[in-house]
């Protein structure tokens, strides 16, 4: 039955270093089950490994195994339903035996490759999806088990898809999944050309999309707000009593041998009880930061955004302020707004020469809300005690960065939404605003262009 058959499949397997088989362990990546299990005996892996999500790794033989972890790209519980039962078992074998023999470069498998002609037309009539990143497994089943779809993604979350790889595979999609780190403009539209009719970005922020571009050619947008509000507001939490409570100099200290005796004002910080929280850019983030910070006894919070918005305000019983009242009231004043043309660098000297020199500056927003230079100048002149950054320019922010020299800078690798149920619900967002964009459906999180 086997050399009947000479296919390349799309089934999910990665080989470890004694050439055992890998099975994911991730039930979502076998929507119909493993199909392992069709295996005939002979060729059934002799260790059953495991994939460590946290590790990246084989469980069993410890080999990084996911650059050779390789989702299957047609819907698993749609192939059954095309073909006989026998047949696929007979691919899942065939592509088994071929990956105990060499490790086949997973790249070079193609999509519809060695289906049969009716197969291979009936996929090649569903709209074609381009994602550029490996993103988590939820978003990806949806995609799968929809069976509308068919898609090509780039199979790493550790780098970015090489500009010029991610102009070569848009060629002629009909939609797009991004992250925050394509610039999604012209050049890449123009690639892409006139099929493209639907972009869905794993992200609340759009300043890497050239929104003009996308509505000039009719493209609708989905993003993924809501979902990450209470993660992003967590961390937000979690920086500002960081920053301000100077926990990193202090579990250095601890750890390098500067911790003497008990001293009276060694490490002190500023506390929230009885402060005053500004909030630059009032949106569902800010609420929902200001709604954690309320326990901790703050006495008032005010807000500046491009108008007053009452009804979020009176969630948190904030008061709409000038910027510069903003800046001179507030004892931790707090980022969060988009980053737009009129938001670039709007915290420099200006805003920082009007604050406190008590007060901590927070940002998990966008880095190019901030004129880093003149972050730097306030941090080591004592204008302002500290800033806490979730955002940088540019990301990574390289490690000779002189901010990174700073004991009161706290800088993170942009993970305020970095929560494993936020980020699956971000992807299955994203997957469901692309499919219900392709069908000519509203999306559930649409930008309105
Ligand atoms: O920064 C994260 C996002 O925009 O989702």
């Amino acid at each position: 039955m086997y050399n009947r058959i000479k296919l390349r499949v799309c089934v999910c397997v990665c080989v470890c270093e004694a050439s055992n088989l890998c099975q994911p362990s991730l039930p979502s990546y076998w929507p119909n089950g493993n199909p392992l299990r069709y295996l005939p005996s002979e060729l059934l892996p002799k260790t059953t490994h495991t994939y460590d999500t946290h590790q990246k790794r084989c469980s069993g033989c410890k080999v990084p195994v996911f650059n050779r972890f390789k989702l299957n790209y047609i819907s698993l519980s749609k192939v059954p339903d095309l073909l006989s039962s026998t047949m696929w078992c007979g691919r899942v074998a065939l592509r088994v035996a071929l990956q105990r023999i060499a490790v086949v470069p997973l790249n070079s498998l193609s999509i519809t490759g060695g289906l049969p002609g009716a197969v291979q037309r009936e996929m090649s009539s569903l709209p074609r999806v381009y994602i550029t990143r490996q993103i988590p497994p939820e978003g990806l089943k949806i995609l799968s088990e929809s069976g509308q779809v068919q898609f090509d993604l780039w199979d790493s979350d550790d780098v970015p898809v090489p500009r010029k790889e991610l102009l070569q595979k848009v060629k002629g999609v009909d939609a797009l999944v991004c992250v925050l780190t394509e610039k999604i403009d012209a050049e890449l539209l123009d690639a892409a050309g006139p099929n493209l009719k639907v972009l869905s970005t794993m992200s609340v922020g759009f300043d890497h999309l050239s929104l003009e571009e996308l509505k000039k050619r009719g493209i609708r947008v989905g993003y993924t707000p809501d979902v990450l509000t209470d993660s992003v507001a967590e961390l937000t939490v979690a920086l500002l009593l960081t920053t301000s409570r100077r926990l990193i100099e202090a579990t250095h200290e601890a750890k390098t041998g500067g911790w003497g005796t008990w001293r009276t004002l060694w490490l002190c910080g500023y506390e929230l009880a009885n402060s005053t929280v500004g909030i630059l850019g009032l949106g569902r983030i800010g609420v929902a930061i200001a709604e954690r910070l309320k326990p901790f006894k703050v006495k008032k919070f005010i807000y500046t955004d491009v108008a007053p918005r009452p009804e979020l305000a009176s969630l948190i019983d904030a008061e709409y302020v000038s910027m510069d009242e903003l800046a001179s009231q507030s004892d931790f004043l707090t980022v969060c707004c988009a980053l737009t043309p009129e938001t670039k660098d709007i915290c420099n000297k200006d805003l920082f020469s009007k604050m406190k020199n008590t007060s901590i500056f927070i940002n998990t927003s966008r880095g190019g809300v901030v004129d880093q230079e003149d972050l730097y100048e306030a941090l080591s002149s004592g204008q302002i005690a500290g800033a806490g950054l979730d955002v940088t320019v540019p990301e990574p922010l390289p490690t000779s960065h002189p901010l990174f020299t700073l004991n009161n800078c706290v800088i993170l690798p942009h993970i305020a939404s970095a929560s494993y149920s936020t980020r699956n619900a971000m992807s299955a967002l994203a997957a469901n605003n692309l499919l219900l964009g392709l069908k000519g459906q509203p999306m559930i999180k649409e930008l309105k262009l």
